[in-house]
C-alpha cells in the first residue's frame, strides 16, 4: 500500500469535528432573550458561525434588530459567560469522527485543530469531548493575531507540527480560503454548517461522512489527482 501522502492533517472545529450548533445557538439566544428580542433558529445561527464567536454575535444582533459596536461590546461577556458555562451540553462529534482520527493516527499523520473560536475555549471543548490527546496543537482565532481565511494559523500549525506536507479539513468558506492561501489541499465536509453548499467553494474533495476521509486524503496525494468538486 502506498504511504499516506500527508504528514499533518488539520481540522476546523465548529461544524467539522463537532456539531456545536445547539450550544452556540443557546448562548446567542440567551443574549437576545436579555434584550427582549425573539430567538433565532439553529439554521440561522449556523449560517453566522465561522469567523469567531464575536462576529456570530454581531450577525445575530443585526438579524434581530439594531447592532452597534457598543451593543456588541456589552453583549459579548454575557454571550461568553453563558457559552463557557454550557460549552458542550448539546455538542456532539459527527458520526465516524473517532474512527477517522484512529485511521489517520495509524497512517502516521500528526493531527491539529485550527479554529476561529478563541483558543482556551477550543482547548476546553476538546478536553470535555475526551479528544484533547488526539491533537498535537490547537490554534484558535486569537492565537496568531489573525484568524482564517488568513493563511497564518495554518502556517503556524505546520510549524508547530514540525513541518511537512499538510492537508486541511473544514466546513466553511473561511477554511477553504485559508487552506488555499496557505497552499495546502483542502477537504470540505458536507455535513457541516454550510451543508452541500461546500461544493460551490471548489475544495479539492468533498466528503459526506468521516468514513470517506482517509480515502479522500489518500487520493489527494496521487500525482494524477483531479478535483472532484
Ligand atoms: O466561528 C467560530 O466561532 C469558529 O468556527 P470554526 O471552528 O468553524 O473556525
Ligand atoms: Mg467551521
Amino acid at each position: 500500500m502506498a504511504a499516506f501522502p500527508h504528514d499533518i492533517v488539520g481540522f476546523d472545529l465548529d461544524g467539522t469535528l463537532f456539531d456545536t450548533s445547539a450550544d452556540l445557538a443557546a448562548a446567542l439566544n440567551h443574549v437576545l432573550h436579555g434584550l427582549e428580542r425573539p430567538p433565532l433558529s439553529r439554521a440561522q445561527v449556523t449560517s453566522m458561525v465561522g469567523e469567531g464567536t464575536r462576529r456570530m454575535l454581531a450577525k445575530g444582533l443585526e438579524a434581530s434588530g439594531d447592532c452597534t459596536p457598543e451593543l456588541v461590546d456589552r453583549s459579548y461577556p454575557q454571550l461568553m459567560g453563558f457559552y463557557e458555562a454550557h460549552l458542550t451540553a448539546g455538542t456532539r462529534p459527527y458520526p465516524g469522527l473517532v474512527a477517522a482520527l484512529d485511521g489517520l493516527a495509524e497512517a502516521g499523520a500528526t493531527l491539529a485543530v485550527v479554529t476561529n473560536k478563541v483558543e482556551h475555549l477550543a482547548v476546553r471543548l476538546l478536553a470535555d469531548m475526551g479528544l484533547a490527546d488526539r491533537f498535537a496543537t490547537v490554534i484558535g482565532g486569537d492565537t496568531v493575531g489573525e484568524g482564517k481565511p488568513s493563511p497564518l494559523p495554518i502556517l503556524e500549525m505546520i510549524r508547530r507540527c514540525g513541518g511537512g506536507r499538510a492537508a486541511f479539513v473544514g466546513d466553511s468558506r473561511f477554511d477553504v480560503e485559508a487552506a488555499r492561501n496557505a497552499g495546502v489541499p483542502v477537504v470540505a465536509v458536507s455535513f457541516g454548517f454550510l451543508g452541500h453548499g461546500v461544493h460551490d467553494l471548489n475544495p479539492d474533495a468533498v466528503i459526506d461522512h468521516f468514513v470517506e476521509l482517509v480515502p479522500a486524503l489518500t487520493r489527494l496525494g496521487q500525482p494524477n489527482h483531479r478535483s472532484t468538486a
